[in-house]
């Protein structure tokens, strides 16, 4: 029996033959092929599914053979998922512009017309790669030492170690950057299950149309994209955790869709009458006042009953300021090894200051603040000079020019005040995805 490599590829080329042979040759060693002609296509498919490997045309226009359509995509796709794998397609004698891809984050490069076997053989290398970092990640998350030692975080470690390996529903209430996720994967280590899957799912991130595809799967035909079967994300953590993350953010008509696959236990994906029996943990996260939304009727509270067995409150970090410098610190080591760089402390001054912030965007700022301290720390103790704190809200700079970067900043500025610091609504505002929001919100230090 051969047994297809469960990786999921998707082709982009504006060549129809192009696009059946690569498939054709790829669909006999891989579970999932997808492909599209249509590059405009590419931010909602790279945002909407999960794809280990990206094959990337670098010349869309005929008669254009300078590879800057495919630069500006590679940029889109890295932008979105920056872990993808892409491999770019280059015409014989494009070289030199593979190179400068591969500089620019491709994974690697095939030449046109290409050879079965070297492709075959790069794809497997990218993907073998690809689940070397992701497997490395997932050790790192898993064996994250989780801080805090403030009562209200003793609290909350107390609560996990006695409900983690239950198959209590969990619900993770807390602002931005309080830590729900990586709680989510602690709950998910300390379980019976630890040694099945983790599956984390940004609801904020899949749009209303793709929900019941993405979560539930769907069969071939089922709509007009559907052109194989496939596994939705609910069967993905059979056995194992699935952690529904900004839960807050589901449409009504959303919400009934997925009550109905938690009270049955089961998934039907979507074209199929079939059931299919589910055995999952549920974790859910959300930033938002979900009991005051239940109350107002934007959230079931039929739901809401079902998936917090056990709700945990993640204390924004203003509010556990006993944690704040040992979080600083052990930071502070973490980037000190990544940047090789030789700072070991915080000075007095330093401390102090960081305990007086009352820190809106939790810890991922203060994480963020450190990172960037160490890098410009010219000494071996951070300064308060080397740590970027805002002390008021970002000032809209003089919008007179036409700086693309000011403007670009001006409207991430705008949106946030827009949406109250809502992060997954400011993004979906400025059209980004949360990851990159987050990374312009770091370049900007906002
Ligand atoms: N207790 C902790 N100890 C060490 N690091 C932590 C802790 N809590 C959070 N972090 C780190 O802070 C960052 C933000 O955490 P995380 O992504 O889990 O927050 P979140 O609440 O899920 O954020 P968002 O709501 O924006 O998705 C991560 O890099 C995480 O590793």
């Amino acid at each position: 029996m051969i047994t297809l490599d469960p990786a999921k590829i998707l082709i982009i080329d504006d060549d129809l033959d192009v696009l059946r042979a690569a498939r054709l040759l790829l669909k006999r060693h891989f579970e999932q092929v997808d492909f599209e002609k249509n590059p405009q296509k590419i931010p909602y498919l790279v945002s909407n599914f999960d794809y280990d490997v990206i094959l990337l045309d670098m010349n869309f226009t005929r008669d254009l053979s300078s590879g800057k359509e495919g630069f500006e995509w590679l940029d889109r796709i890295l932008d979105t998922k920056p872990q993808s794998a892409v491999i770019l397609f280059t015409a014989y004698g494009d070289v030199e512009m593979a190179v400068r891809a591969i500089k620019a984050g491709a994974a690697d490069f095939v030449l046109k017309p290409w050879e079965n076997q070297k492709l075959l053989d790069t794809v497997h290398a990218a993907l073998q790669k690809r689940r070397a970092t992701q497997k490395e990640k997932a050790n790192s998350n898993n064996s994250q030492h989780l801080i805090g030692q403030s009562p209200a975080m003793q609290a909350v470690f107390e609560t996990v170690s006695r409900v983690a390996n239950t198959d209590a529903n969990i619900l993770i209430l807390g602002e931005n950057g309080t830590g729900k996720d990586v709680l989510a994967r602690h709950i998910h280590t300390l379980s019976l299950r630890k040694d099945k899957p983790f599956v984390g799912v940004d609801l904020g991130a899949i749009s209303e149309s793709l929900f019941e595809s993405e979560l539930f799967g769907h069969v071939k035909g089922a709509f007009t994209d559907a052109r194989d079967d496939r596994k939705g994300r609910f069967e993905e953590a059979n056995g194992g955790t699935i952690f529904l993350d900004e839960l807050g953010n589901i449409t009504l008509p959303l919400q009934a869709k997925l009550l109905t696959v938690l009270q049955n236990r089961s998934v039907t994906r979507v074209g199929s009458n079939k059931l299919i029996p589910l055995d999952v943990r549920l974790i859910c996260a959300t930033n938002r006042n979900i009991q005051q939304m239940a109350a107002q009727q934007q959230f079931r509270q039929d739901l809401l009953y079902r998936i917090n067995t056990i709700a945990i409150q993640l204390p924004p970090l203003r509010e556990r300021t006993e944690d704040i410098l040992p979080l600083a610190l052990h930071f502070l080591e973490q980037y000190r090894l990544r940047y090789q760089r030789p700072v070991t402390g915080i000075s007095d001054s330093l401390a102090n200051q960081l305990q007086q912030y009352d820190w809106p965007g939790n810890i991922r700022e203060l994480q963020h603040a450190i990172e960037r301290a160490v890098i410009l720390c010219q000494g071996k103790t951070l300064q308060p000079k080397d740590v970027f704190i805002k002390n008021a809200e970002p000032e809209l700079s003089d919008n007179t020019g036409y700086n693309l970067e000011e403007m670009e900043r001006n409207m991430i500025v705008q949106a946030l005040k827009k949406c109250n610091g809502n992060i997954t609504e400011a993004a979906r505002e400025l059209g980004l995805s949360r990851a990159a929001l987050y990374r312009r919100l770091e370049k900007y230090n906002l």
